[in-house]
């Protein structure tokens, strides 16, 4: 079972353009689509949408309208009781493919609400292979939230404790790897960057990232999985590099790709997969994401044709 956590929710609105986005005037949009979203969310809709089992942990108001439309995904969820209201994300996507996010912070968590979120999570971790914590944290939330909660899942169930992926970014991400050591990362190449305060790479992305993540990898995080977009992904454990190109594609919204990368990269490992096998997976998840409007989630029916090639390379460094 793979537990997903998303403390900061988002009802996600995707505008498609039938031209190129331009500032400052008014500009006319072809279609439009809600998504219950953020990043746990997305992550567990794929797993869902592929057969596997799965459980949502997220903050969630009574009266908020996000509910309804959660509710229509039929994804299973616990939602912990809290007085804000989701926020409302927006992505722009123009004929190009060009995506544009403009995401709000969320509405703050009262204190009580954070402990009672915090104690959820613990308890939905009884027999989860894997515990997913994705997303920014809601404004205000202390930035070791995550770190407290990997601490408090190992001190539960100790030996029984679930594999920990993050997928976050800045000062959560930073807190969660300097003291968290997660089992699994999902930056892209930006965020990994920032992470290790070096400039992100523009140029020959699959090669350049390789000496950044083995900074980090195995000593203050188990294993990386970085996504560089149209460039495809990388994956860096304790016994090397595996690198994989990403599929030539029509991109309709890569709104969610990197979270549908995340997903299948879980799938393929619950049912056994070896890591070269599971980035693949990866790489056809995120492509095909990218080829669906909005925060579609892809099945298996939406993968882009051919193979996916991965190259190993034993020290990452070289
Ligand atoms: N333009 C694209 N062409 C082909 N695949 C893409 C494209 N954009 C994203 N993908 C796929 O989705 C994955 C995740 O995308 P990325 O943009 O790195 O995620 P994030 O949203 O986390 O930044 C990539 O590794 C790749 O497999
Ligand atoms: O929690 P954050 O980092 O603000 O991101 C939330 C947004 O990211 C998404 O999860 C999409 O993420 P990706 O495009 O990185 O896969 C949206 O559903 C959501 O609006």
């Amino acid at each position: 079972m793979i537990v997903t956590v998303t403390a900061n929710p988002s009802l996600d609105r995707a505008m498609v353009l039938d031209a190129p986005l331009e500032v400052g005037i008014v500009q006319a949009a072809a279609s439009t689509r809600e998504d219950a979203g953020g990043k746990g969310i997305n992550v567990g809709r794929v797993i869902q949408a592929a057969g596997e089992e799965t459980l949502a942990v997220l903050p969630l108001a009574q009266n908020d309208p996000f509910a309804a439309l959660l509710g229509e995904t039929g994804l299973p969820f616990h939602a912990v009781p809290v007085h804000g209201h989701a926020r409302s994300n927006l992505t722009i996507t123009d004929p190009a493919g060009v995506t544009t996010k403009l995401n709000l912070p969320g509405a703050a968590l009262r204190s009580g609400e954070t402990d009672a979120l915090l104690a959820i999570i613990v308890a939905a971790c009884e027999d989860a292979d894997w515990l997913v914590l994705a997303g920014s944290l809601p404004q205000g939330m202390n930035v070791d939230f995550y770190v407290d909660v990997i601490v408090a899942v190992r001190a539960r169930w100790g030996d029984a404790a679930p594999r920990i992926a993050v997928d976050t970014s800045g000062a959560p991400l930073r807190a969660v790897v300097a003291s968290g050591h997660p089992d699994l990362i999902k930056p892209n190449e930006h965020e990994l960057a920032d992470l290790a305060g070096v400039d992100a790479p523009t140029e020959d992305l699959l090669n350049a990232v390789l000496p950044i993540a083995a900074s980090l990898v195995p000593d203050r995080v188990g294993a990386a999985l970085i996504t560089l977009g149209g460039d495809g992904a990388v994956f860096v454990d304790g016994s090397g590099a595996l690198l994989a190109p990403a599929p030539r594609i029509h991109v309709a919204s890569t709104v969610g790709a990197g979270d549908s990368s995340l997903a299948g990269f879980l799938l393929a490992d619950v049912r056994g997969a070896a890591p070269s096998e599971c980035l693949a997976s990866a790489i056809r998840y995120g492509a095909a994401a990218a080829t669906l409007p909005g925060t579609q989630p892809p099945t298996s029916s939406d993968f882009p044709p051919g193979e996916i090639v991965v190259r190993r390379r034993s020290n990452p460094l070289t």
